[in-house]
């Protein structure tokens, strides 16, 4: 016994060793109810005592709290979101998606963006990038008390629709419980629709050339209030010139505080951004690999030839997996799908690209998400930050421009601790330099070889859907001169070299009999020396990738330089720039039948700068119920149309972030 109330003293606690049915002693029972009692009465009291303050005041007494603790922020220390001291609103969020432990990015920069600082981080692919910035959006909004008409406090911009929708979808999911209001404005709809609602968003989350376009056409839009501006693509948005042009010329408040993330160390883009506190935080920087630890990369070498074949037979032997497949065009995408659905591998197919319209893009992500086994052919569109569950394959068919590219495409899979496996598909001649350039960047790839006896050869089905469908070889002939044009854009001649290219069998291998001709070749091969290259300080386009993000990039500079020299010359159109964004992008021979396309086709992409479309009222009615309403896409099936030209250059930007006109012009 004598042991026993040792060990229990030691514990701290007290033993009764009166044994069993000896009555309890009533002078320590009298003190336990009495402390008890007391701790009631005075909960009661405090309870009393807030009842009696409104709301908001109590909710200001608990984010002074809240904010003390920034200072006490220890990275170290954190090992969940509920370490840091979040708004219950948020943690509830957040725990209600199953967020709990914090990834290294968002240990790393949630306390920091908290504590007021402009925060640009650097992490790998799939490592959470979107969280890291999502939360301390939300508790800038909390903090300040927001509400609905205060207007825009945050605007969230997002290289492509997809993203947009994704990083909406994902704000949506966390911030439900907040009383703001988020809104996804991206194109694809009625802009006066979207223009009604502008005001009322909280968190806006957009892609740039829809942002550019309301700030263009609709005049009651402004962000006067802005608060924060967030990306996790912030190297994309970058590169598009609208930071640069937001922050030098656009009169973005300085005292917004900016929250970005992207997927690698960058030097260049810390001088790009003119940052008030700023913290660069490289999560990854000493690892050993820029790829994540559970991707398993490989490459394999073929013939232009077999490439089809080999897609073929892969698909054939992964029937039950889930993988993306990266062409490097539409026109490609746009053939072998159609081609691949005949073949019937025994797997659904799917397609993204940007000459789909909008309603169908965002049907197919969907339907890609739901799936568990399927096959999406993609271009890049695709490749940056779509966080699709459980993708098992990565196949990039065509050889992606460089490594960086070559990494966000890979990173479609093995995110978030998952496992994934990615597989290039490159060519004798690109062999060398792209395996070279992925070592530079720390990617760690390993050549492997296809079994010969595996290979199962499908140019004669092709030969044969060919000869009974004009349409469909009128596609493979678009297809044949899209890739080729798209190799001879590429920018690094080291890797792409088109008279390297195999073309009479090229043809023969999408179903072709004869190869069409491509005028651009031939005047190359007359002229070998003569690149048909126009620099970029003439504001048309210099070489480059095929991709549609690359595209993306030029056709909004070419845009976006047209459109400030005519806001310089005081809202102008000169005659000349009259399809400008046209000339810019097809200065290249366009005398060949397929011309037209391929300038329809970049228009295309350049739609994602273009009026369109965007949010819808159905689901935004969906959620008028829930505390944080949202403004969402509407679910209208209009075709997209490619309203070039004209109304973009009619109105001048008006100033949407109310600043007085001095400083407007000292920043001109
Ligand atoms: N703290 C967390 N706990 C659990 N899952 C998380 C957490 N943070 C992020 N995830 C999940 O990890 C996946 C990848 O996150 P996210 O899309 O933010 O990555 P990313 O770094 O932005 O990738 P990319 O560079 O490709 O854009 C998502 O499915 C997301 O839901």
């Amino acid at each position: 016994a004598a042991a026993a109330a040792t060990a229990a003293a030691a514990m701290g606690k007290t033993t009764d060793f009166r044994g069993p049915g000896a009555r309890p002693d009533p002078v320590r029972s009298f003190n336990r109810w009495k402390k008890k009692h007391s701790h009631k009465q005075s909960q009661k009291k405090q309870l009393r005592k807030q009842l009696k303050k409104p709301e908001w005041q109590v909710e200001r007494e608990v984010i002074s709290r809240l904010m003390l603790n920034y200072g006490k922020i220890n990275v170290n220390e954190i090992t969940r979101f509920s370490d840091f001291p979040l708004s219950k609103k948020t943690l509830k969020g957040l725990q209600e998606a199953q967020y709990r432990l914090v990834t290294e990015i968002q240990k790393q920069t949630i306390g920091l963006a908290l504590q007021g600082k402009d925060v640009l981080g650097a992490a790998k692919t799939g490592s959470g990038k979107t969280l890291a910035f999502l939360v301390p959006v939300l508790e800038a909004l909390y903090r300040l008390q927001w509400t609905s008409t205060d207007g825009l406090g945050v605007l969230i911009i997002s290289p492509t629709r997809e993203l947009a929708y994704q990083t909406f979808e994902v704000l949506r999911k966390v911030g439900k419980n907040h009383d703001f209001s988020a809104g996804l404005i991206i194109g694809g709809k009625d802009l006066k629709h979207e223009a009604e609602r502008i005001n009322n968003i909280n968190i806006l989350v957009c892609t740039p050339g829809r942002l550019l376009q309301h700030m263009d056409e609709t005049i009651c839009f402004h962000a006067t209030n802005l608060q924060m501006l967030g990306s996790d693509e912030a190297d994309r948005i970058l590169d598009m010139a609208l930071l640069n042009t937001m922050n030098a010329i656009e009169n973005l408040p300085r005292n917004v505080q900016t929250c970005f993330s992207q997927q690698q160390k960058s030097v260049k883009d810390l001088a790009r951004l003119s940052l008030k506190n700023p913290e660069y935080v490289w999560v990854h920087e000493k690892a050993k690999y820029s790829t994540p630890a559970t991707l398993e990369q490989n490459y394999i070498v073929c013939q232009l030839q077999q490439k089809i074949s080999v897609l073929y037979s892969f698909l054939r032997s992964h029937l039950k997996k889930k993988s993306i497949v990266f062409f490097s065009s539409c026109k490609e995408v746009q053939y072998l799908f159609r081609v691949f659905c005949r073949l019937r591998p025994g797997i659904s197919i799917l397609a993204l690209h940007g000459r789909q319209q909008q309603m169908r893009r965002m049907e197919v992500y969907n339907e890609f998400v739901r799936k568990r086994a399927a096959v999406l052919f993609a271009t890049d569109i695709a490749a940056r930050g779509l966080d699709f569950p459980a993708v098992n394959w990565v196949l990039q068919f065509d050889c992606p421009e460089d490594a960086n590219t070559y990494i966000h495409r890979a990173g479609r899979t093995a995110r978030y601790k998952e496992d994934g496996e990615a597989l290039l598909i490159l060519l004798p001649s690109e062999e060398k330099g792209m395996v070279q350039q992925l070592l530079q960047r720390k990617v760690p790839v390993k050549e492997i070889k296809i079994n010969p006896e595996k290979l199962i050869d499908v140019q004669k089905k092709l030969e044969s859907f060919l000869a009974q469908d004009q349409d469909l070889k009128e596609r493979a002939q678009r297809c044949f001169v899209s890739y080729i044009r798209s190799v001879y854009l590429m920018k690094d001649k080291e890797i792409f070299d088109v008279s390297k290219l195999p073309i009479p069998e090229y043809a023969l291998s999408l179903g072709l009999a004869v190869a069409p001709r491509v005028r651009f070749l031939q005047k190359m091969q007359k002229q070998p020396n003569k690149e048909l290259i126009v620099s970029q300080d003439k504001k048309v386009s210099e070489p480059r990738a095929p991709s549609l993000s690359n595209d993306e990039v030029e056709e909004f500079r070419a845009y976006f330089s047209e459109k400030m020299s005519i806001l310089q010359k005081g809202g102008k159109r000169p005659e000349e720039t009259e399809d400008g964004l046209v000339n810019g992008i097809s200065d290249e021979e366009e005398e060949e039948k397929e011309s037209e396309e391929e300038v329809e086709e970049k228009l295309g992409k350049a739609k994602e700068y273009q009026p369109h479309s965007g949010p819808s009222t159905d689901e935004s009615q969906k959620h008028k119920e829930a505390p944080m309403q949202f403004l969402d896409r509407d679910d209208d099936n209009e075709e997209e149309e490619d309203e070039l030209g004209a109304d973009f250059f009619k109105v001048k930007r008006h100033n949407v972030f109310g600043l007085d006109l001095k400083e407007n012009k000292a920043l001109q």
